[in-house]
């Protein structure tokens, strides 16, 4: 499976202050789903500006097919649709009128595709834009990322604001989006059963810096969360150890291989949520 998507040693500093992205590395097959998580100012939204050019990066590479991706590079541009919170469409045009740009704007625009996506997500076609809600803001944008052609899309927090027939619709679409095995998304959400209904993959932030990349089915079927003595704990083989959570009478403990602990151990059933948790507020070894 070729990766879409290779993002290798990111970084990025603004204007003298901290560094908020240090050596970001990770890859995206076709076809598949990349759920993004970290806390708020882990660099998600900082990570997806630098890969479509918005914010200009300090060092690393980003390549798109294989290309190293240039905001001058227009093909490359197109190959990618991109939600974000500000969007900054045009706010006194209505849909029909934003169509009519867009057609001279992206050379594989589709009209038909957009009207198609402005009907599956009931958007008002005569209303400004400037009077439009958030969420119907944010289903806009991504009717427009879906309608010229786009192989890449870029989606930070595009399901929040969005009522739970919305975030089930785009769902939906995002999942039809990758069905020919050719097309690949970067999603961003703190909403994680968003990210557990249709991510293959996992990618972490924290920090700035990937904590781990894995497939969401090894995640579940590998992984697991050991709820510890510390006696127990004392016994694991550090290699083992992806992050550990230590409490008042036990330790939970993250390991990368459940058949490999030497012994019984209480195994919690555990969430995205429950690995997100150990592994951004947890300690490594
Ligand atoms: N233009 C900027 N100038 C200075 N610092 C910035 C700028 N944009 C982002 N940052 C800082 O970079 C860090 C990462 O921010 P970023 O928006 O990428 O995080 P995030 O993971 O998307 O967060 P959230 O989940 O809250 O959207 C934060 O510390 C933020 O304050």
């Amino acid at each position: 499976m070729s990766a879409i998507l290779e993002v290798e040693n990111l970084s990025k500093c603004f204007s003298g202050k901290k560094t908020v992205l240090r050596n970001v590395s990770f890859s995206i097959p076709r076809g598949t789903i990349a759920g993004f998580i970290g806390d708020n100012g882990a660099g998600k939204s900082t990570t997806m500006g630098a890969i479509i050019g918005t914010i200009r990066k300090d060092g690393g590479s980003v390549k798109i097919f294989g290309e190293e991706m240039d905001s001058n590079k227009s093909h490359l541009k197109e190959d990618i649709g991109a939600v974000f919170d500000q969007m900054h469409l045009p706010k006194q045009l209505n849909i029909k009128q934003l169509g009519n740009v867009f057609r001279l704007l992206y050379k594989n625009w589709d009209q038909n595709i957009f009207q198609y996506y402005i009907t599956y997500f009931s958007l008002p076609k005569d209303k400004k834009i400037g009077d439009f809600s958030r969420g119907m803001s944010m289903k806009l944008s991504v009717a427009v990322a879906l309608s010229h052609d786009a192989k890449l899309l870029l989606l930070d927090e595009a399901t929040a604001g969005l009522d739970p027939l919305g975030r089930y619709d785009l769902l939906e679409v995002l999942k039809d989006f990758v069905a020919d095995g050719q097309r690949s998304i970067l999603l961003s959400s703190h909403i994680t059963s968003d990210i557990e209904t249709i991510a293959d993959i996992l990618i972490f932030i924290k920090s700035g810096s990937i904590l781990l990349q894995i497939s969401r089915e090894t995640l579940m079927s590998r992984y697991a969360i050991l709820e510890c003595t510390y006696k127990e704990f004392e016994h694991i083989e550090s290699s083992l150890v992806v992050g550990y959570q230590k409490k008042s009478d036990q330790v939970d403990v993250l390991v990368c291989d459940r058949e490999q602990v030497p012994f019984t151990v209480a195994r919690k059933d555990f969430s995205i949520d429950d690995v997100a948790l150990l592994l951004m507020r947890g300690e490594h070894l």
